[in-house]
C-alpha cells in the first residue's frame, strides 16, 4: 500500500513538473516573439522599457506600411529603406535620410526628465534623440503618412533611408543602403540629410534667423600618438618617461592650432549670403572677406562653434597609460580627432602634426581619415537646393537661407556615388544654449517645432514633384 502511494505521489509530482515546464516554455516563446517585434520596429518607444508599452511603426504609420506605392526593406539587419514610387519614370528620384540610433544618455547627469521618457515639459519633448535625429525620422514618416492618407500620389519617386548606426560612422546601415541602391543602378537628383539647422540668435550680430544648408562637410582625421620608454621601478625614474613625452607632444599640438583659413572654403559664401543681415560695419566686413579675413578670424576663433568654421580643429579625445603607482609606464597612447577645413588636405594636416610635435620618440599613426567632401551645387539652377530653399521660405519668410559647411560628418557621406548634390539640413530651430543639448543633457524639441518639421517634409515632397525649376530672376535679368 505504502509503495503504491509513493508511486502515485511521484507520478503526480512529475506531472506538475512537466506542466510547469510547459508553461515556462510557452512564456519563453511569447517573450521572445515580443522581443523580435521590438527589434524590428523603428525603436520608436513611447513609454519606458520596463512598462514595454511599445507602439510599433506599422501601427503609427498604417498607410506607409500598407500602401502599394511604398516598398519597405530592412537593410543591414536594423536599417530601413523605403522606396516610394512616382508616376513619372522620367523624373530622377531624390532621397531623404535620417538615423534612428542615438548616443547614450544617463539621467544622473542632470536631465530634467528621464532621457528615454519623451516627457513633455512646458511645450518641449525631452529625450535623447529629439533633435538628433528622431525629429527627422518621425517628421519624414509622418509627412508621408499624411500625404498617403490624403490620397497623394507622387509624380517624382523618392527613397527614405533610416540608418541604425550613424553615430558610429554608418558602416553597416548607410553603407549597405547605398550598396542596395547602387546595385539597382539608382541615380539621385539630390539627397537631404541631417546636418545644419535654423540658427536663431546664434550668429553674433546677425539680424534675424539664418537657415544654413550644409553643401559640404569638413574632412576628418583620427590620429594615434604613442610613446614607449623602459618599464622599471618608480624609485629610479629616468628624466622623462612615456607619459611625459606624450603629454609634451599633446601640449605642443594644443598650443599651436592649425592655420586660420576662414574665407577660403564654402564659409566665404555663407557670410556673403548673410552679409546684408548684419549692421554696419560688420556688413561691410562680411562682404569683403578678402580684406577682413584676418580680423574676423581672430574674433570668431574665440567661440568653439565659430572656430570650427575658421580652421581645422584639433581635439585630444583619449589618453591611456600606466598600470600601477610604483611602476614606470612603458607605453602611453593618445587619440587626436581633427576636423579638416576644406582649404586643407588630410596629407597637409598630417605633415603639420608631425612638424609641430617634432619629436621622433612620438609615433604617429593615421587610424582613419578623409578630405572634406565635394561642394554640392547651390546656384539658381540647382534643383535640390532651390526646392529646399523655396519650401523653407514659404514656411518661414523671415529666415535668410545660406549655403554652409557641416562641421560634423553624416550618413550621406556614404551616398556620394549616387548623386552630386547632397544637402545637410533640417528646420530644427536652434537658439542660444540649444546646440549644447545635441549629444548633451536635456536634449529637447518643442512641440511647435516638431509640427513645423512634419510640415516641412510634407511640403518638400510635393515641391519636389515639379519637373523643372521655373526660370530664375537672375536668368531673366540677364536675358
Ligand atoms: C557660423 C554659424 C555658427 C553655427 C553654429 C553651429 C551650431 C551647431 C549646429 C549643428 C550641429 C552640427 C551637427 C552636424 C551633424 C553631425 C553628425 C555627427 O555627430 N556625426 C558624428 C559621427 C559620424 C557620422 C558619420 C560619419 O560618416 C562620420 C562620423 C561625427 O563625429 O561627425
Ligand atoms: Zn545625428
Ligand atoms: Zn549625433
Amino acid at each position: 500500500m505504502l509503495v503504491h502511494n509513493k508511486w502515485r505521489i511521484i507520478r503526480l509530482l512529475t506531472l506538475v513538473g512537466l506542466s510547469l515546464l510547459l508553461v515556462l516554455l510557452i512564456l519563453f516563446i511569447v517573450v521572445m516573439s515580443r522581443t523580435f517585434t521590438l527589434k524590428e520596429n523603428l525603436g520608436l518607444q513611447f513609454a519606458q522599457w520596463e512598462n514595454t508599452t511599445i507602439i510599433s511603426a506599422d501601427i503609427i504609420f498604417p498607410n506607409v506600411f500598407s500602401s502599394s506605392l511604398v516598398k519597405h526593406e530592412v537593410v543591414g539587419n536594423y536599417s530601413h529603406l523605403f522606396t516610394v514610387l512616382g508616376t513619372d519614370p522620367e523624373l530622377v528620384p531624390y532621397m531623404l535620410l535620417a538615423h534612428i540610433d542615438v548616443v547614450p544618455a544617463n539621467e544622473v547627469d542632470g536631465w530634467e526628465a528621464p532621457p528615454f521618457s519623451a516627457k513633455e515639459l512646458n511645450g518641449f519633448i525631452y529625450g535623447r534623440g529629439t533633435i538628433d535625429n528622431k525629429q527627422c525620422v518621425m517628421g519624414i514618416l509622418q509627412a508621408v503618412e499624411y500625404l498617403l492618407e490624403r490620397g497623394y500620389v507622387p509624380r517624382r519617386g523618392f527613397y527614405i533611408g533610416l540608418g541604425h548606426d550613424e553615430e558610429v560612422y554608418g558602416y553597416n546601415g548607410a553603407v549597405n543602403i547605398a550598396k542596395v541602391l547602387k546595385s539597382g543602378g539608382v541615380k539621385l537628383q539630390y539627397i537631404l540629410d541631417e546636418g545644419l539647422a535654423v540658427m536663431d540668435g546664434i550668429i553674433t550680430g546677425l539680424n534675424g534667423p539664418a537657415a544654413l544648408i550644409g553643401v559640404s562637410e569638413k574632412g576628418q582625421a583620427t590620429v594615434k600618438l604613442s610613446a614607449s620608454t623602459r618599464l622599471g621601478h618608480s624609485s629610479m625614474p629616468p628624466k622623462e618617461n612615456s607619459i611625459g613625452i606624450l603629454a609634451a607632444a599633446i601640449t605642443r599640438l594644443e598650443e599651436s592650432p592649425m592655420p586660420r583659413l576662414f574665407g577660403y572654403g564654402p564659409e566665404q559664401s555663407t557670410f556673403e549670403h548673410l552679409a546684408h543681415k548684419f549692421q554696419f560695419p560688420l556688413r561691410f566686413m562680411m562682404s569683403n572677406l578678402w580684406l577682413f579675413n584676418p580680423l574676423l578670424s581672430r574674433v570668431m576663433e574665440r567661440r568653439p562653434d565659430m572656430n570650427a568654421f575658421v580652421r581645422t580643429t584639433t581635439a585630444v579625445t583619449m589618453f591611456n597609460s600606466g598600470v600601477k603607482v610604483n611602476v614606470l609606464p612603458s607605453h602611453a597612447e593618445a587619440f587626436v580627432n581633427l576636423r579638416i577645413h576644406p582649404a586643407q588636405t588630410l596629407q597637409e594636416v598630417l605633415d603639420l602634426i608631425k612638424s609641430t610635435i617634432s619629436d621622433n620618440r612620438v609615433k604617429l599613426e593615421l587610424v582613419d581619415g578623409f578630405d572634406s567632401l565635394p561642394i554640392s551645387s547651390y546656384d539658381e539652377q540647382s534643383f535640390g537646393y532651390q526646392i529646399i530653399k523655396k519650401t523653407l521660405l514659404d514656411m518661414f519668410p523671415q529666415v535668410t537661407v545660406a549655403p554652409s559647411i557641416c562641421i560634423g560628418n553624416t550618413d550621406s557621406r556614404h551616398y556620394m556615388d549616387l548623386t552630386q548634390d547632397i544637402y545637410r539640413f533640417n528646420p530644427t530651430w536652434l537658439r542660444p544654449g540649444e546646440p549644447e543639448r545635441i549629444h548633451g543633457i536635456n536634449e529637447r524639441m518643442s512641440v511647435q517645432n516638431y509640427e513645423e518639421i512634419v510640415l516641412f517634409y510634407f511640403q518638400l515632397i510635393q515641391e519636389s514633384d515639379i519637373r523643372i525649376l521655373p526660370p530664375s530672376h537672375t536668368g531673366q535679368h540677364e536675358l
